[in-house]
């Protein structure tokens, strides 16, 4: 046999038969920290296996085999079907679902609409409502009410998919409204997302990747749970597609155009069927309600334990808030965000260390060499590990594992990006994440809405919060803080 088509697992003991795979199973509760500790000792940042039976694959977090991956080869590594038959009854074929033609024209349509500036605004302005009506009020609530502890976590959790719901289809499920505010199928719809993104992360955890459809005929967890939740999740979003219908002024068949948001921005650019529709709703739902709810519990937690990177926060909130002068709205505009580098920086350092994507995978569709010689071969998985890669000095320095924002900002204090395929916390290349200036819209409006008038306290205990690795990075147990309000 070809000796580079050995597989190649640096510094792990290869068992017979079942090679590499007892280090998985072993390492099952704490993926993360291992698969950094062997790309941290693979001299290529590379691993590879391929067990009887099983489902071959590659780990890799080396830059250049990234750019060969996401971008110059592109065409070989698509999402695959095996992936898009894990998700299909959850996402249908939206656009995180599809590849080739149908990928495609979702990704133009969506591109297009993301470009527009009416659709920042309407983000702005979504954003704005959930800060001023249901963030500050619920925080000066949990101050005056004496409420030591709130869980963090929970709060932007809720925050994101209230905001996300806006946005992709112009409902207000009002999860961070006070209680008892949100109705009952809002709260359900969540609740059923959460269970939806459970059992998708054991089906791709499994080592045996039809495991879960044999559990689904036989009505064991998590697949039972997953049955209910799916039928909440779709009933909620045709309901909505079937009023919409309903309503359009412009006769039956017609969505009516209820604001700017996604759906009817979809529904306005062409014919779909319920169904195409309805994916429009899951898929956006899905990209853009746990990745900045990630990204911001993460950073509040690294904040609370840098007062020096709070104080240089809070300086440049308070400047913006200066020259805005009296009279001012409570949140900022679009070009108050904009000018706020170092927040930005800290926001984007936080992710570099803690990616709300920590790793992604695609499938190899004919046999193939990385840049660094790494054989993957046809139908394995190939994946990479952006949680990894912020590890490694060979990518960042000696001071890689330290929270460092001032590594994001030129001599003048300008924010100055990265090479994506060394920072691919929105992925890379042609799949490149949509959402990424709306994303720093929303978590930049809540650090400086929310650091400006409170100061946060960790009761969490000593030592690092526990890392869960779901379709995004949780922290184990919530993101308990004291919140005070800020004297002046
Ligand atoms: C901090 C926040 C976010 C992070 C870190 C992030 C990261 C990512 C990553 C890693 C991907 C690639 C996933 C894959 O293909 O498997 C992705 C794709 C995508 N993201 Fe985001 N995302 C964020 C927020 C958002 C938001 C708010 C939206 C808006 C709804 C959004 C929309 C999308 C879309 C539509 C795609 C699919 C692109 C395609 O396949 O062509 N993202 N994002």
């Amino acid at each position: 046999q070809d000796p580079k088509k050995q597989p190649r697992a640096h510094g792990l003991k290869v068992y017979p038969i079942v090679g590499t795979s007892s280090h998985f199973v072993k390492n099952q509760d704490r993926f993360l920290e291992w698969y950094t500790g062997v790309m941290q000792n693979s001299p290529n940042h590379t691993l590879s296996f391929k067990v009887l039976g099983l489902t071959g694959g590659a780990i890799t977090a080396d830059p250049a085999n990234l750019e060969h991956i996401l971008k110059t080869n592109f065409g070989n590594y698509p999402k695959g079907e095996l992936s898009v038959s894990m998700l299909e009854d959850f996402l249908g074929h939206g656009i995180f679902n599809s590849d080739g033609e149908q990928w495609l024209w979702q990704r133009k349509a969506a591109s297009y609409e993301f470009s527009k500036r009416s659709l920042r605004n309407f983000v702005v302005d979504a954003v704005r409502f959930e800060v001023v009506e249901r963030l500050l009020p619920l925080l000066e609530r949990a101050e005056r009410d004496g409420q030591t502890v709130l869980d963090v976590q929970d709060v932007l959790e809720r925050f994101a998919f209230d905001n996300i719901c806006r946005v992709a289809f112009g409902e207000d499920p009002a999860c961070l409204a006070e209680d008892g505010m949100a109705a009952p199928e809002s709260a359900e719809f969540m609740a059923a997302f959460n269970d939806a993104q459970n059992a998708i992360m054991a089906r791709f955890m499994s080592p045996a990747k039809w495991l879960w459809r044999v559990k689904r005929v036989l009505g064991m967890e998590p697949e039972r749970r997953m049955r209910s939740a799916l039928a909440t999740i779709h009933g909620y979003a045709d309901k909505i597609i079937r009023e919409r219908r309903e309503g359009g002024a412009e006769g039956a068949g017609q969505l009516a155009r209820r604001d700017d948001d996604f759906l009817s921005r979809f529904a306005a650019a062409g014919e779909h069927s319920d169904e195409s529709l309805r994916d429009v709703v899951t898929n956006f739902i899905l990209a853009g309600r746990d990745t900045t709810s990630s990204a911001l519990t993460w950073f509040f937690w690294l904040a609370s334990t840098r007062p020096d990177v709070e104080a240089k926060i809070l300086r440049e909130v308070r400047a913006a808030r200066a020259s805005a002068g009296e009279g001012a709205s409570a949140t900022f505009s679009l070009d108050e965000l904009r000018e706020m580098h170092y927040l930005h920086a800290a926001i984007t350092e936080s992710m570099r260390l803690y990616p709300p994507v920590a790793g992604d995978t695609h499938s190899c569709k004919a046999d193939d060499f990385l840049p660094d010689g790494t054989f993957v071969g046809k139908g394995w998985l190939m994946t990479y590990c952006a949680y990894a890669m912020a590890r490694l000095e060979g990518i960042w320095g000696e001071d890689c594992e330290e929270f460092r924002p001032e590594r994001w900002l030129d001599e003048e204090g300008a924010f100055r990006p990265e090479n994506p395929f060394k920072y691919p916390v929105f992925h890379a290349g042609p799949r490149m994440c949509l959402g990424k200036e709306m994303a720093y819209i929303q978590m930049k409006s809540i650090v400086a809405c929310v650091l400006e008038r409170f100061s946060f306290r960790y009761v969490g205990g000593e030592g690092h919060p526990k890392l869960i690795m779901s379709l995004t990075l949780r922290m184990g147990g919530g993101l308990p803080m004291q919140v005070k309000k800020r004297s002046g």
